[in-house]
Formats: C-alpha cells, sequence, structure tokens
C-alpha cells in the first residue's frame, strides 16, 4: 500500500527534489480556482451570469492549469533554460483568472480581492525583485481597468467610488506584498551567493587537505586513504596490488646549484610526467620532499617495474627552465607487493628498503623489494 502511495506521487509530482516543489507550487493553485469556480457556480444559481459563461470560464482556467502542470512536470522550463516553475506566467494566468472572474461575480466580487496580494506570494521564491516588481504593477493596472470599465457599464450594481476604494485598498496590498517580497527576494540572493562561496571554500579546503599545492598530486595523508581504498578492492576482487617509492636522484644538487625555484619545476615536471604516463587507474602521490608513492592496482610487479622504467626514461628527457639541457632527471625507485589491507605500512617499508637499495647500488634503477617472509 505504502509503495503504491509513493508511486503514485511520483508519477504526479516527478521524482527529483526540485520538481516535485516546482509541480506541488503550481498545484497550489487549484484550492483557489476551485473556489472562484464554487462563487462562479453560486452567482449562476442565483441568476446574476448565464451558465454558458461559468462554464466556459470553468473550462478554460482548468485547461490552462492543466497546461501548466503539464509544462512543469515535464521539466519544459529546465530544457527551454528559462525560470523553471514559469512563476510569472503562471502568475499572469492566475491574475488573469481573477480579474475575470471578479468581473462576472457581480455581488461576490468583493470575496476575490485577497486573491491578489496572494498570487504575489508565488513569485517570492523564484523571481528576481524586477519581475515581481512588474507582476504587481500589472496586477494594479489590470484591476483598475477592470473596475474602472465595471463603474463605467454599471454603476448601479459597481457604484464608482466602491470600486475605487476597492481598488485603492488592493493597490495598497499588492504594493505592501511587493515590497515584503522584495526584500525576501534579495536575502534569497545573499543567501545563495553565501551558500555558493562557503562551497567554493570547502571545495578549497578539500583541495588544502588532499592536494600538495606545488605538483597538484595528492598529499600523504590522502595517499594513504587512496591506498588503503585500493587495497580493499585488491582484496575483494582478489587482484595484485603494487605500491612504488621513487625518490628523485641528487636533487639536493639541483636545489644548490640552480637555485630552489628550478628544483620545484623539476619536482612538477616529474608530477606531470608520472601522471601522463601511469594509467587512469594508477595514483601517484607526493611522499614528502622529493619522493612520491605510486600506487598501482590490477599491476604485478614485473608491470610497475616496466612501468617505471619508462617513467625513468621519459623524465631523462625532460628539459626544465634553469637547468643544463644535458642534464638527466632520474630517479631510483623500489616496488613492493601489498598483500592485504592489513599490509600498507609494511608495504611502503619494504619498498623504502628496496628504493634504498637502489640509491646504494647507484641510483638511477628500480628494485624489487623482498617478499616479507624472507625478509
Ligand atoms: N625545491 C624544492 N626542494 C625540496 C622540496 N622538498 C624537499 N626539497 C629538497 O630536496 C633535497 C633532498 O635532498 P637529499 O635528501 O639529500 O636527496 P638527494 O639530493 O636527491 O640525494 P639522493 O636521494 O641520495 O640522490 C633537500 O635539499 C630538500 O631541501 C621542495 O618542495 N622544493
Amino acid at each position: 500500500m505504502a509503495r503504491r502511495q509513493v508511486s503514485w506521487s511520483a508519477l504526479v509530482l516527478g521524482t527529483s527534489h526540485g520538481r516535485r516543489t516546482r509541480v506541488s507550487q503550481s498545484l497550489l493553485a487549484m484550492p483557489p480556482l476551485l473556489l472562484i469556480h464554487a462563487l462562479l457556480v453560486l452567482a449562476w444559481r442565483q441568476g446574476v451570469l448565464p451558465g454558458a459563461t461559468v462554464a466556459w470560464y470553468v473550462a478554460v482556467t482548468l485547461v490552462g492549469c492543466v497546461a501548466f502542470y503539464a509544462a512543469v512536470r515535464s521539466g519544459l522550463g529546465e530544457r527551454a533554460r528559462v525560470e523553471p516553475s514559469l512563476s510569472a506566467p503562471q502568475m499572469v494566468f492566475a491574475m488573469l483568472c481573477t480579474a475575470s472572474a471578479y468581473a462576472l461575480c457581480g455581488p461576490y466580487r468583493s470575496a476575490l480581492l485577497c486573491l491578489m496580494p496572494l498570487i504575489l506570494c508565488f513569485g517570492i521564491f523564484a523571481l528576481e525583485s524586477r519581475a515581481s516588481r512588474a507582476l504587481a504593477n500589472f496586477g494594479i493596472v489590470l484591476m483598475g481597468g477592470v473596475m474602472a470599465a465595471l463603474a463605467a457599464e454599471s454603476p448601479q450594481s459597481h457604484p464608482a467610488l466602491v470600486e475605487a476604494a476597492s481598488w485603492a485598498f488592493l493597490a495598497t496590498s499588492m504594493t505592501m506584498m511587493q515590497v515584503l517580497s522584495d526584500r525576501l527576494s534579495r536575502l534569497r540572493s545573499r543567501l545563495t551567493r553565501q551558500k555558493n562561496e562557503l562551497s567554493q571554500a570547502l571545495e578549497r579546503i578539500r583541495l588544502l587537505a588532499t592536494r600538495d599545492t606545488l605538483t597538484g598530486l595528492l598529499n600523504r595523508r590522502a595517499a594513504m586513504d587512496e591506498l588503503r581504498r585500493a587495497a580493499g578492492q585488491a582484496a575483494r576482487h582478489e587482484r595484485p596490488l603494487v605500491v612504488a617509492l621513487v625518490d628523485l636522484d641528487r636533487f639536493k644538487q639541483i636545489n644548490d646549484g640552480h637555485g630552489h625555484q628550478t628544483g620545484d619545476r623539476v619536482l612538477q615536471a616529474f608530477a606531470d610526467v608520472a601522471q601522463r604516463e601511469l594509467r587512469a587507474e594508477d595514483c601517484v602521490s607526493r611522499w614528502g620532499g622529493e619522493e612520491f608513492l605510486f600506487i598501482l592496482p590490477d599491476t604485478s610487479e614485473d608491470e610497475a617495474c616496466a612501468c617505471l622504467e619508462r617513467v625513468l626514461a621519459v623524465c631523462a628527457e625532460i628539459i626544465v627552465d634553469g637547468l643544463p639541457t644535458n642534464w638527466r632527471i632520474g630517479f631510483s625507485a623500489g616496488v613492493a607487493r601489498c598483500l592485504g589491507p592489513a599490509d600498507l605500512e609494511p608495504a611502503i617499508e619494504r619498498a623504502d628498503r628496496a628504493m634504498y637499495r637502489a640509491k646504494l647500488a647507484g641510483r638511477g634503477r628500480i628494485h624489487r623489494a623482498q617478499p616479507p617472509e624472507t625478509r
């Protein structure tokens, strides 16, 4: 039963939160419209207006309401890149319905006056100040015109003074409603701006917390998170996972001989090359200083070594501003297989030891770690 209700509401209102809100708001026009219909039926029963007029009014207004419902429900506004709840056209339509009912209702017309300010409320959440001001003015002029025409045409049933007083009250309450709506609209814009600034700030904080500012690579903390995630996935799918610690060779010489900024450029160039040479599912992170951790899912140690050899070859070709053109950027690396989620730190330690062996063996080479049981 509950599932049936949910699917009915999804059918009528849609499933996305925004669409549901907009469609429900559009359907809110129905109760006042049905009241107007009831009032017109009452006026017909009392001989104030012919039944055919009531029938036409009911038909036209219902068709209009259904058309707006269908337009909002189908997302026409979103597709046409206009205000998606179609508030302004719906409000114009509602004002025209109210004004024509006012003209038809005879002695019951004053009951309709409260609807005009109410219609303005529908624009509070969707319209910019200029649009809602224009709509308020439209409503005031429209009702002024209808009232003036009624007073001129049948002064007995629509005394000019009564119509003028009604119009004055209506114009005042609509203007006041417009002022309040304007304030709410400004508040809404400020809140939207603050919300955007907050999400930008959160995104900046997220980047600062997870990225190394110099190279844009994941930092050490984020790399550990990534390794934890990759190890979990590798264990679930029973696939190999390899980590590699890569340390640039004789980096101090670059800093000391060619300046810290040149050193920074080398780090950036290396990060670019490493990212370019690896697959999208691999991860390169800055482990610290001139040290980098590679996380290579679904990769054997042989494949990891081949991949690092390729990166080493490309690095040797890098030309960095501030370094002599014959300078070969190189690194030493240690490769270790990660045996599961409980083997993260030990695998990195094994890779670290292998990397130091590569340094001791003369640099510019890649060493495999000893398997844990034969250490
Ligand atoms: N330019 C720059 N230098 C850095 C950065 N982080 C660390 N370093 C420097 O990197 C150098 C690392 O030097 P060492 O640990 O002696 O390593 P190395 O000179 O590469 O020697 P080997 O690893 O033995 O080949 C130090 O001088 C650090 O100051 C950085 O962000 N930018």
